[in-house]
């Protein structure tokens, strides 16, 4: 397995870097894909891994699948013959949940495994499979397999006892197709599930209030073709914002949504960062001696779990100690000891981290614990002294397109090894 080797030294990260598809919202759409029998064209999609696997999946379903260029794919499912993902595959990312409501949703049946993804601590999928027996699903989960089965579904009313993305998501995939309206009450709000369900209304789906917690469903016979362009990755934006910011650089990032990235230009800002804002493009320049903050994870608006780990360690280059409050995930601290290893000063009390600052990182050898725990530590390496050998990359792999190329087309020094 290849590792990542980081020069440090604080080099100030300069230039332009164009952010890709969102990770989030390409895979649930790619699965969604297979609700209609009709050609879906699917634009500005991530080379990620977790989407290489998603069309792997759709293939080994009997999906036609074809790339008209790197981020442009053509689904044809009219092919599709199986509601049974292979494991090997599903194991190796979350998102393999979506599969479940697009093959009820087509099908009436699904066999999916319980998938993988980032371990963030329990992760459970019992609201996933709340809001599919309230359609008229019968769940089992035996044997490692989620097997869901439903002569029918009916539009119903379902409350999310937690704000979840993937049980909303999930039971709005189901919902298109049912038997009339459903009702999704203290439904997550993030800019993946607006785009999700604008994929779905092109192809004929009857979806109002996505973006708000309550997304009302009715649902339809039949989905036509649709062609569609994924959002930009507001978590690849943020971690580019945050690099710039800890190396004290100047970086331009273009195609972004400035409104989806609000709650890290806030806190940039209070940290005394210049963040400029103009229509698809955010400029971030550092500043000399940033001021701590304290940070609260929450659902969108609120400041994303999904960049938690890489403000810690912008927090540790600030004047002050500051406090992260996780709030979404009970288990999103792993990055903490593997910071320490580098000389970060942090101390976790249940789901709170104290940072210390003014803190001089040095390179050392660290494991990618997840996906966003491995960018962390990119950006840790490039404000160490020295070198920062960075294992287990296939996590960062899973959902940063070409970061490597990316950050060294902005002065970095990164390069993979053996
Ligand atoms: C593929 C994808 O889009 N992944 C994102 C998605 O993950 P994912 O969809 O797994 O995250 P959820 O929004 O579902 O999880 C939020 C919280 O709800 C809990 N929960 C969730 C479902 C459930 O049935 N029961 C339950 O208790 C989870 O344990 C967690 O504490 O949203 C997370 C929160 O923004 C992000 O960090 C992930 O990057
Ligand atoms: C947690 C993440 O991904 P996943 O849900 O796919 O594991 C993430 O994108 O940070």
């Amino acid at each position: 397995m290849p590792k990542l080797l980081i020069k440090g030294n604080r080099q100030p990260l300069q230039g332009e870097v164009k952010v890709s598809g969102a990770k989030n919202a390409a895979v649930a759409i790619i699965p969604a894909a297979i609700l209609t029998a009709a050609p879906v064209r699917i634009e500005n999609l991530p080379e990620i891994n977790d989407i290489k696997i998603l069309v792997d999946i759709l293939d080994a379903l009997g999906v036609k699948t074809q790339w008209e260029s790197s981020s442009t794919l053509l689904v044809d499912a009219s092919t599709l013959k199986s509601w049974q993902p292979p494991y090997d595959l599903v194991k190796k990312l979350r998102a393999s949940y979506y599969l479940i409501g697009a093959l009820v949703g087509r099908f009436g049946k699904a066999d999916v495994p319980i998938p993988g993804g980032c371990d963030l601590g329990p992760r459970p999928i019992d609201q996933h499979i709340k809001g599919l027996a309230a359609l008229g699903a019968q769940v089992d989960v035996e044997h490692g397999l989620i097997r869901v089965e439903a002569n029918h579904l009916t539009g119903t009313n379902v409350y999310l006892d937690v704000v979840s993305v993937g049980a909303t998501i999930n039971i709005m995939l189901a919902a298109v197709r049912a038997r009339g309206k459903t009702i999704i009450e203290n439904a997550a709000k993030e800019p993946e599930i607006v785009d999700v369900a604008n994929f779905l209304t092109s192809m004929g789906a009857k979806i109002r209030g996505a973006g708000t917690d309550v997304i009302k469903i009715t649902g339809v016979d039949e989905l036509g073709p649709a062609d569609h362009c994924v959002i930009p990755d507001r978590i690849e934006a943020g971690t580019y914002m945050i690099a710039a910011a800890a190396t004290g650089g100047n970086v331009l990032l273009r195609d972004v949504i400035p409104k989806h990235l609000d709650p890290i230009t806030a806190k940039l800002r209070e940290m005394h960062m210049t963040v400029d804002v103009t229509d698809d493009q955010i400029r971030v320049v550092g500043c000399a001696s940033p001021q701590a903050v304290d940070i609260k994870t929450f659902p969108y608006p609120g400041f994303p779990t999904d960049l938690q780990s890489q403000a810690m360690v912008l927090l540790t280059q600030a004047s002050g100690s500051s406090v992260i409050t996780e709030n979404v995930f009970e288990g999103r601290f792993k990055h903490v000891d593997e910071l320490k290893r580098m000389g970060a000063r942090i101390k976790v009390e249940g789901r709170t981290a104290i940072i210390d600052g003014c803190c001089g990182l040095s390179g050392a050898p660290v494991r990618a614990t997840d996906l966003r725990a491995g960018a962390s530590f990119i950006i840790a390496g490039l404000i160490a002294e020295g070198d920062t050998v960075i294992s287990e990359i296939n996590h960062i792999y899973r959902g940063y397109e070409k970061i490597c190329d990316k950050l060294n087309a902005l002065g970095a020094s990164i390069q993979e090894i053996e």
